[in-house]
């Protein structure tokens, strides 16, 4: 045992004592954001105010909130001058809860997944949380992806649908598997001919309606039911589908041909896997593989579902029933870099349009 104490080891720790920093700091910060988007700071920084004023209001440790406020100044979250703090752009854009791109849900999205993280050992040895369909989407999920999807995804996303001749014409879209309905919503109010379907379980249905009173849009309407089960109804002119259990499912792409009037659009934006891919993530892989759904078997890979074709082999399924007209990648709409996990990464939006025969 003396040589432990008398020499250096002849393995150098320092990649591992990185390592444990960059978590250590991570977590603190992430700490730090959550603790102050919950407590009212940001609210109460949209003006300047003094250490001693806004630990008066907000009933906190003046010491401990002088230390909290150096943190969020180091994070440029917070300004400081002379005595006072005061919002940056960022945090009073993103961080308010007046603002309509509040990503106070973003925050607690992640608090859940690390709270699932904390459960890994027992998921370890018991295997993945069950949760239905339903359950796991009605949480804090479609909240979170509605306000990071407002960052620029959902910009950038209606931008590439609303060139083509055919939305212009469009009359009745489909917005299937819609959760929060915000593309429906952006797409009806980029062409006022337009009536609106979110299609979604009918547990989604009260949050779906929150959104379409949010953003006052009386041309969106609700469908509730299950996709895989239930009649998707008839006449669109579009169908979007965008980030769901389905989305590489062959099951589906008769039914949603069948709905389309001839020539409709068909948009698919997902996150595709080729043959030879093993894995887009490790960390997204686990955080996928910690829970499971009662009614569709995920697979492994993050965004994985049991029947879900290879892009290839999906791309030839859908040449049998539309015309491709273009095949946009990630990097065309997706939030990456603004994506919180990265998660939109090599997604691909296909948009084609219905042929006449099959
Ligand atoms: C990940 S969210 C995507 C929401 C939105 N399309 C987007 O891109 O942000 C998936 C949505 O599909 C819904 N969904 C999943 N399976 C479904 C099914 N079998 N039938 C109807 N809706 C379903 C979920 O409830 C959830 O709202």
């Amino acid at each position: 045992m003396d040589s432990y104490l008398k020499n250096e080891p002849g393995t150098n720790a320092k990649p591992l004592m990185e390592i444990l920093h960059d978590c250590a700091d991570g977590y603190k910060k992430f700490a730090a954001i959550k603790t102050a988007v919950e407590m009212g700071f940001f609210e109460q920084l949209t003006a300047p105010q003094t250490l001693e004023e806004l630990a008066k209001t907000l009933r906190t440790d003046p010491r401990v909130t002088a230390n909290l406020c150096r943190i969020l100044v180091s994070l440029d979250l917070v300004d400081q001058e002379n005595d006072c703090f005061k919002n940056t752009a960022l945090s009073n854009t993103y961080l308010t809860a007046g603002s309509p791109l509040c990503q106070r849900e973003v925050i607690q999205n992640l608090a859940n997944g690390l709270k699932l993280w904390e459960q890994l050992t027992g998921i370890l040895e018991s295997g993945p949380l069950v949760a239905s369909e339903e359950q796991y989407f009605a949480n804090n999920l479609i909240h979170s992806l509605a306000r990071e999807a407002l960052c620029g995804e959902l910009q950038r996303t209606v931008g590439l649908v609303t060139r083509f001749a055919e939305f212009k014409k469009a009359k009745k879209l489909l917005d299937l598997g819609g959760g929060h309905g915000l593309y429906a919503i952006a797409f009806a109010a980029a062409n006022p001919d337009i009536r609106a379907y979110v299609y979604d379980f009918p547990d989604v249905a009260k949050d779906t309606r929150r959104y379409i009173r949010e953003f006052r849009a009386n041309r969106v309407e609700v469908i509730q039911g299950n996709f895989f089960q239930d009649n998707l109804g008839e006449g669109y002119d579009v169908v979007f589908f965008s980030s769901n259990p389905g989305g590489k499912n062959p099951r589906l792409v008769a039914k949603i041909y069948s709905c389309l009037n001839e020539g409709g659009l068909f948009i698919n934006k997902h996150c595709f896997y080729s043959p030879e891919e093993s894995s887009k993530s490790a960390l997204l892989d686990m955080e996928w593989s910690l829970t499971k759904f009662a009614g569709v078997a995920k697979e492994n890979r993050v965004y994985s579902f049991a029947g879900d074709l290879f892009f290839e082999d999906y791309l030839d399924l859908l040449q049998e029933y539309f015309n491709i007209l273009e095949i946009y990648p990630a990097q065309d709409f997706a939030g990456y870099p603004l994506s919180k996990i990265g998660d939109a990464l090599d997604s691909k939006t296909i948009i084609g349009t219905k042929k006449s025969r099959v």
